[in-house]
Parts: structure tokens; C-alpha cells; sequence
């Protein structure tokens, strides 16, 4: 079997001792910005417990040693279920940020999706692994010129799909930020903005960095994305009705995500949500899935409740904190062996076997001494 063959120094044993190494080697006010949530940080404890509340519904003498966990998305084939989340600021944590991430997922077999607010332009991270960066993330909002400029430099990069993170209509309102007087380098997120510099991005993000003005809607951004013919996918979607008119605007996929809990705190866990708009979509189109996820196990629930692909923010900022590319490789490579690890004992062959009826509800858990 695959697992326990990777070897790692004590650093990288394991995903959780993974965070443990990135977030003690960062300075404390970014170590918040990476972990932090929003308002009261209700939505991201819950995302961690929505986990907790479902457990395996185990078969035995099933299944198979090498399970195959290969699977591919709007075209794009992957080795497993996972992508790398579109985290920006990737510089805070490693200086070649979303490079190296690409890096690994080359290594991995798998993709990755790049972030508009990243400190590398998209044709230096398509360049650094033009066969791993093919998704590009945008955030529809600021001027219209600006947001089909964009839509070009993405086609012409070579990229195959579009990602629109359309739960930021303004940044979150993230406490551990405010009480750090954290100030983020603009230097960290113009990395496609080089020339134009910061008056250019407080112009693009300035709903998200200050506040103001126009909210799109749906309506705009179909006419919009009517002009490439890339397929979209839409990032931050929590209701069975929004999944509903994301479709209707032409998006190939959907993207189950409350943004980490980073974004509007109080929206339950996105697990919970993924039930909800997989009851909606069933197999019209492919769902994408994050928030919350930091082990194989957590993969495994989120494909059994109906996503089709998984996706890791933190988890793979503690990578590249914790060991640049390597570190990402390595967390790549747990997840790899503690999914297949997972569906053998679960009694699955493969992650086209998952569906609810791997899952049962735990009762609540109560702590014995
Ligand atoms: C430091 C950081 C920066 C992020 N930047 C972006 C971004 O620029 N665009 C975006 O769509 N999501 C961004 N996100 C959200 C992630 O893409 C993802 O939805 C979230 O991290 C998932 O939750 P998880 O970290 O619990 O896995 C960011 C998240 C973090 C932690
Ligand atoms: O912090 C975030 O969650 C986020 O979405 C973001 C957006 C732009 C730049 C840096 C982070």
C-alpha cells in the first residue's frame, strides 16, 4: 500500500502537525490573518464540526486495496478529487507563493486555481506549471474594462476555466485583522497590477479593502462571461437558489464555499450547505466544495455528500509556510494516501462508489474522562 511509505522530517509528519510547524513560524499577525474568521469565528468552528457530526457507514470485506481515486473536472484530469484553492497573499507565506503551489500540483497530478489578488501574475504562475494552473480566479466587481482585460490575459495565459468568487461583494469583517492593526502590503496582492500599482488596485478591490459602491448581479456578469468561451464556475455559493441562478447565468459549475468563514459569519457550515445544493443540482453540473477541510477523512464526507471535487485553502498555506513546493507536495501526498487509506476500510473501490449511504450522523460528541 501507498501509505505510510512518503517519509518527512517531524515537521511534516503529519497534516495537523503541518499547521502546527507553518503557524509557528509565522509572525502572530499573519499567522491571524492566515487562521482568522469573521465576527465571532461562529462559521468557521462550525465548518470544523460539521465534519465531526458525520461518521462512516463502514462495510466490510468490500472494496479494494488500490482504490481509484482519479477523477477530472470540466476537462481537466486529476489523480485525485483535490485542487488548490485561489488564496491570495500568497507571499505572506512563501516568496514564491502560488508558484511553488503549482509546483506541487504539477508533482501531484493535480490543478490548481490561481487568484486574481496574488502576488504573482497569472502568466508567471501558468509559466512556473503551465500543466497544473488552469483554473484562474476573478472577482466580479470593480470596473467592467478592467474585469474583460482580465478575462483576455486569462485566455491568452492559456488557462481552461474561470473561477468567480462572487461571495466577496466586500471583504469580510474579520476581528483578529481589526485588533492587529494587520496591513496588508500591497506589494502582496497586485502581483497582476504590477505597472498600475496601488491606485489601480484600490480600484479594482476596493470593495473588498474599503467598501463601496456596485454590487453585480447575475444578469451582468452572464452577459459578461457570454464573451469567452471558457467554462465558469462560481465560488461561494451556500443555497440551493443561488446555485439555481448561477446556473441559469451559464456558470458549468458550482462551488459550495462559505470562503473559509471568512467572508459572512453566521452562514452554517458549508458540509451543510453541500447537501443542500446537491438536493438542487444532482448531476446537471459538477460541484466544487471547501471550508473546513484538513484531512483525507474530510474529503471523503464532502465526496460522499455530493462533491464532485474537494478544495484546500488553509491546508495548503500551511504547506507552503511550512516547507515551500515540498511542503505542498507533501501535503498532496498525505491527502493522497489518506483518502485511499479511508475507502479501503470504508469497503469502497473508488470515490465514484461514495454517496450518503457511506455516510451515518454521529450523535453529539461527549467527552469521557
Ligand atoms: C489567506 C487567504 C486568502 C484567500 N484569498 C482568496 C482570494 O483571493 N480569492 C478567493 O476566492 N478566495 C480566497 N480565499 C478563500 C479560499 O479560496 C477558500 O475558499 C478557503 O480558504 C476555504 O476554507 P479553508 O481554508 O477552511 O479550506 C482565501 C483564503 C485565505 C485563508
Ligand atoms: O482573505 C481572504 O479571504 C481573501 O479573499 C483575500 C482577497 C484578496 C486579497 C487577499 C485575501
Amino acid at each position: 500500500m501507498v501509505a505510510f511509505k512518503s517519509v518527512s522530517t517531524p515537521e511534516l509528519a503529519t497534516l495537523s502537525q503541518i499547521r502546527l510547524t507553518a503557524l509557528s513560524r509565522l509572525a502572530p499577525e499573519v499567522a491571524d490573518f492566515l487562521e482568522g474568521g469573521a465576527g465571532d469565528e461562529i462559521t468557521l468552528a462550525a465548518n470544523r464540526s460539521a465534519f465531526s457530526r458525520w461518521g462512516f457507514r463502514q462495510r466490510v470485506m468490500s472494496g479494494r486495496a488500490t482504490p481509484d481515486i482519479s477523477t477530472s473536472l470540466l476537462g481537466i484530469d486529476l489523480a485525485m478529487p483535490v485542487l488548490t484553492s485561489p488564496f491570495g497573499a500568497d507571499g505572506l507565506f512563501h516568496p514564491d507563493g502560488q508558484k511553488a503551489v503549482a509546483r506541487a500540483n504539477l508533482s501531484a497530478g493535480i490543478a490548481g486555481i490561481v487568484p486574481e489578488a496574488g502576488t504573482h501574475a497569472l502568466e508567471a504562475v501558468a509559466e512556473a506549471a503551465p500543466k497544473a494552473a488552469r483554473i484562474a480566479q476573478l472577482h466580479p466587481m470593480g470596473p467592467e474594462a478592467n474585469f474583460r482585460h482580465m478575462l483576455r490575459r486569462i485566455e491568452q495565459a492559456g488557462y481552461e476555466a474561470i473561477c468567480l468568487t462572487v461571495d466577496c461583494p466586500t471583504g469580510g469583517w474579520r476581528e483578529r485583522v481589526l485588533r492587529n492593526a494587520f496591513d496588508l502590503d500591497a506589494g502582496f496582492v497586485n502581483g497582476n497590477y504590477p505597472d498600475s500599482g496601488e491606485t489601480k488596485l484600490i480600484e479594482v478591490f476596493g470593495q473588498l479593502f474599503e467598501r463601496c459602491a456596485t454590487v453585480w448581479s447575475w444578469q451582468r456578469l452572464s452577459e459578461l462571461m457570454a464573451e469567452t468561451d471558457l467554462p465558469w464556475i462560481a465560488k461561494g455559493i451556500m443555497t440551493a437558489d443561488d446555485a439555481r441562478a448561477a446556473e441559469a447565468a451559464g456558470a458549468g459549475a458550482i462551488y459550495v464555499s462559505n470562503h473559509g468563514g471568512r467572508q459572512l459569519d453566521g452562514v452554517p457550515a458549508a458540509l451543510d450547505a453541500l447537501i443542500e445544493v446537491k438536493a438542487e443540482i444532482g448531476q446537471r453540473l459538477p460541484i466544487l466544495f471547501d471550508s473546513g477541510v484538513r484531512r483525507g477523512a474530510d474529503v471523503v464526507k464532502a465526496l460522499a455528500l455530493g462533491a464532485d471535487v474537494v478544495v484546500i485553502g488553509r491546508l495548503a498555506a500551511y504547506g507552503l509556510v511550512a516547507g515551500g513546493q515540498a511542503g505542498v507536495e507533501r501535503v498532496h501526498s498525505l491527502l493522497y494516501d489518506e483518502i485511499r487509506t479511508v475507502l479501503t476500510l470504508l469497503g469502497r473501490g473508488g470515490v465514484d462508489e461514495l454517496g450518503p449511504d457511506s455516510l451515518l450522523p454521529l450523535p453529539a460528541l461527549v467527552s469521557v474522562v
